[in-house]
């Protein structure tokens, strides 16, 4: 008797199973080529097959199969992977294409609730809340060439003077672990806060690394919490959610402190010293409306996502590939190399490999591919960084491809390494000057070498939403 119930259950369950497939796979005949999506994990095991931790990788691998329009299922989230430039230039700008895909998982970053920069509801309020910030940076220097100069030289001397110190101290070498996370960070929050850290400071630190931490137990491409939400809250430590709860609770903490203290100082009521001040001011003139955009979780989620950009998707991965193994010669010092030299580590570091989350807005299409509302929209930024046909060879570190035959600097079209259109990145301005000016200076400064008798640095990525790199020791000589 059991037996028979075991089969007919099999049996069933089987049925059940081959009913769902058959949904799966042929519900649309005008849906994007992908791989096969099986019931329960989708086309996770296909991705991972190819690449376990690089979603990414396989995208890129699966584009000679399939195209420039994948379709995917992420265990339970219908996904379409953007694979080429001309696909991104055309469809992300477009404003079905410009909210973020956000499901319960990520807004447990921001109170449960779709607040902030990065994750805010297209087209409002996202477009008054990243509108207020931009406005209220650039009072306060954001942007400004000379403001921004200054700061990051500030920022430069102290690193010089922190290098020279540690070589002299250790044989000429030096340990690379967070040295310019924080200074990047600091020419941010000197604008939006008023304030700078001391690169030694110990709870800033910390935060960092509980931040990368957070950052490396997710990724946008195959992260557990994106493809089964729902487990968060079965599972949370087998998920990895108290991990990250842990480390937005210290975040919003830190925010919440430092609004505290700005509130008690003041200032902000009648002479407003950064963004944080007149955002508080904002909130007591807003006070009375229930629908008001100005409120401390606001605060906190604008705040976050500053940090978080402005630390970790900064410069540190990009420099570590510039001097992994080599000697920059003097020749590197003119300026069109150097840029040549910028583009071509944005190009193999590629720091954001997929780009922040999209969602179609409505059912649309992209050429004659039916994408329905709600679908998660990957751009695969390592795939067109990548891409065989346009860069021909893609996996050697050759400045020289952004140079022309008067050794002049050239833009390529396919190098965005900020995203596109709306959504693009709000940080590019501060990224691009702090990057020029950190290689310049430190080149002009150091000569970079590899450790005698030890092998080259891994240029394999810490995978994340981010690429980190692992932390490094190199040579380093003082130019005269
Ligand atoms: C090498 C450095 C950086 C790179 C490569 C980079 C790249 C990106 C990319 C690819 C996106 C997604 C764009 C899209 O969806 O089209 C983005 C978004 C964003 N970035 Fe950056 N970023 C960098 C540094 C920064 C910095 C320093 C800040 C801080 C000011 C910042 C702030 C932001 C914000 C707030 C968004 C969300 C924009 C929105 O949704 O409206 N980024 N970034």
């Amino acid at each position: 008797m059991v037996s028979i119930l075991l089969c007919l259950f099999i049996g069933v369950l089987s049925l059940y199973l081959l009913v769902l497939f058959v949904k799966e796979n042929f519900r649309n005949k005008n849906a994007s080529p992908g791989p096969l999506r099986f019931p329960l994990v989708g086309s996770l095991i296909q991705i991972a097959k190819i690449h376990p931790t690089q979603p990414y990788v396989a995208f890129t691998k699966m584009k000679e199969k399939y195209g420039d329009v994948i379709s995917i299922k992420l265990g339970s989230v219908d996904a379409v992977v953007f694979n080429s430039c001309d696909v991104m230039e055309e469809y992300l700008t477009k404003t079905e294409f410009s909210d973020r895909y956000c499901n319960a998982w990520m807004q447990e970053r921001t109170f449960q609730k779709r607040l902030g920069i990065i994750f805010g509801v297209y087209p409002d309020p996202w477009q008054a809340v990243r509108s207020y910030c931009l406005r209220s940076l650039r009072e306060f220097g954001y942007g400004k060439r000379s403001r921004m100069h200054s700061a990051i030289q500030d920022e430069l001397t102290e690193v010089v003077y922190e290098l020279k110190e540690s070589i002299k101290e250790n044989n000429g070498i030096h340990y690379f672990d967070t040295c310019f996370t924080i200074s990047t960070l600091n020419v941010l929050w000197s604008m939006l806060a008023g304030r700078r850290y001391e690169h030694s400071d110990p709870n800033l630190l910390k935060l960092l690394k509980i931040m990368r931490k957070m950052m490396e137990s997710c990724n946008f491409g195959n992260s557990f919490l994106l493809a089964y939400p729902q487990w968060k809250d079965w599972f949370p430590d087998w998920t990895g959610m108290t991990l990250q709860r842990n480390c937005f609770k210290e975040m919003n903490g830190f925010c919440q402190d430092f609004i505290d203290e700005r509130r008690k100082i003041g200032v902000y009521e009648t002479n407003p010293e950064n963004m944080v001040d007149e955002f508080l001011a904002e909130i007591d003139a807003h006070k009375e409306d229930p629908n008001t955009l100005y409120t401390d979780q606001q605060l906190i989620a604008i705040m976050n996502d500053l940090f978080m950009t402005g630390s970790e998707a900064s410069i540190c991965y990009p420099f570590c590939r510039i001097f992994t193994g080599r000697e920059m010669h003097a020749s590197s010092s003119k300026l069109h190399y150097v840029r040549a030299t910028l583009a071509e580590t944005h190009r193999m570091a590629t720091v954001v490999p997929l780009m922040g989350p999209r969602v179609a807005g409505k059912d649309s299409f992209c050429g004659k591919y039916f994408i329905p509302k709600g679908t998660y929209i990957i751009g695969n930024m390592y795939g067109i960084f990548r891409d065989k046909v346009h860069w021909k060879d893609p996996d050697n570190f050759r400045p020289e491809r952004f140079l022309d035959d008067n050794g002049k600097f050239k833009s390529d079209e396919w190098l965005k390494p900020f995203g596109f259109g709306r959504r693009a990145c709000l940080g590019e301005s501060l990224a691009s000057m702090n990057l020029l000016y950190y290689i310049t200076v430190l080149m002009q400064n150091f000569v970079f070498l590899p450790v005698p008798n030890e092998a080259l640095p891994t240029t394999e990525p810490i995978v994340g939403v981010t690429t980190g790199h692992h932390p490094f020791r190199a040579l380093l000589k003082c130019r005269t």
